[in-house]
């Protein structure tokens, strides 16, 4: 079957989400030719929803030398799975299935970085215009979800079954379940992104705020020493590492040469639906109107530094810290906002769902209401607004 039929057959169907409770039931009594199906059928399905997406760009950005690039990465790894429809899962199959995987999770590695370089293709050679720069922020959090999703398949089916070695560096990794810690020490994390963070700061600014952590435990549910849960910790130390950076750089611009800078104060709570994670920081907080502006896409993708010159200023930038950092906490069902108040500070909250039947992918599903988005002008605003007002008269548009 050609490419183009077998995306049109695996786009009709759905991607399944998959609860953390899932993932770890499985993984409990893991079972390689079971994981085989699931994921011959799976994956295909995951890829080629959002090939289809993909395909629904606007003209001028398929055509960009990065997007072309990662388009046929997606196309290859698509033709890589499609070998495995009918193949006899004997034990020769499964082997060369881990390996592909591999082979496709590697593929892979640089997308974030080709598709953000596609995006600065874009703005250097055509103007954004608003319709165009929503389809880009609304189409890179789908894209860069579904990568989030795929590579955790992937990752777990090889740490499963990819025949690394059982022991495991830490204490209790041994207990991982591919990369799920089913104890995953909250505050540990913390100390660990925080150590990380200040590293950098004090490398540049020479010296760091203060950590202060503080946690609470809701009154109804049983008070545990501490508080852990079923979790990714690389994506939950990618989060907080992301955060730690953000603040430390506005508390150290904020009070400049100061002796004493203000410290920050991570709250852990624990409730009986969700764990909040609020990073309490007094650097000033940045204005209402620009704390969008920090989860988009477009911009955020300032030309690469040099590498020369990254060392140098390393909490530079946003990048895609802070939108991938907040894919990571809805990809199970959480969020991350930030609650700037300018003149004081900011407060970075990350929610997760503190029950691992509730925490189940969230998955970007390719349909009509999907592509109707890239198609259709975004709606005429109903509310009167700067763009509307002339002078200080505000000129009512009727529609
Ligand atoms: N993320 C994050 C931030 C945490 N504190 C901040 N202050 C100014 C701008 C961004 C942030």
């Amino acid at each position: 079957r050609n490419i183009v039929k077998s995306l049109d057959f695996y786009s009709q169907f759905n991607p399944s989400p998959l609860s953390i409770k899932k993932f770890i039931d499985f993984g409990l009594n893991a079972c390689e030719h079971q994981s085989f199906l699931f994921l011959r059928n799976e994956l295909p399905i995951r890829l080629a929803n959002i090939m289809k997406e993909i395909s629904l760009l606007p003209e001028k950005l398929l055509q960009m030398p990065s997007v072309v690039a990662v388009n046929e990465w997606y196309k290859m790894s698509f033709q890589d799975i499609l070998e495995f429809e009918k193949q006899e899962a004997d034990s020769k199959t499964l082997y060369h299935f881990c390996d592909t995987l591999v082979k496709i999770r590697n593929r892979h590695s640089d997308v974030v970085e080709t598709m953000a370089q596609g995006v600065i293709e874009l703005k250097t050679s055509h103007d954004i215009d608003y319709q165009t720069e929503h389809s880009i922020q609304y189409f890179l959090d789908r894209f860069y979800m579904s990568r989030i999703s795929i590579r955790m398949l992937i990752n777990q089916h090889t740490l499963l079954f990819g025949g690394q070695l059982e022991s495991a560096p830490g204490p209790n990794k041994s207990k991982y379940i591919g990369c799920f810690d089913p104890n995953c020490d909250i505050i540990e994390v913390i100390k660990d992104a925080y150590e990380n963070a200040r590293f950098l700061c004090d490398q540049y600014y020479l010296a760091s705020p203060e950590l202060i952590i503080r946690q609470f435990i809701h009154n109804d549910i049983p008070h545990e020493t501490k508080i852990t849960m079923v979790y990714v910790p690389s994506h939950l130390y990618h989060m907080l590492f992301e955060l730690f950076k953000n603040a430390m750089r506005a508390t150290m611009e904020y009070h400049n040469a100061v002796e004493k800078y203000p410290p920050i104060t991570v709250i852990v709570s624990k409730g009986k639906q969700d764990i909040c994670l609020k990073m309490c920081d007094k650097g000033g907080g940045i204005p209402r109107s620009s704390h969008d502006h920090l989860f988009k896409y477009m911009y955020s993708t300032a030309p690469q530094p040099s590498k020369s010159d990254s060392h140098t200023v390393p909490l530079a930038g946003y990048g895609y810290g802070l939108p991938i950092s907040r894919l990571y906490a809805r990809y199970f069902h959480g969020d991350l906002n930030l609650l700037p108040c300018e003149g004081y500070g900011t407060d970075a909250i990350i929610y997760m769902k503190a029950l691992s039947n509730e925490a189940s992918e969230l998955l970007p599903v390719f349909n009509k209401s999907a592509s109707k988005y890239y198609r259709n002008a975004l709606p005429l605003g109903d509310w009167s607004n700067h763009m509307t007002s002339v002078g200080d008269r505000v000129v009512t548009v009727n529609n």
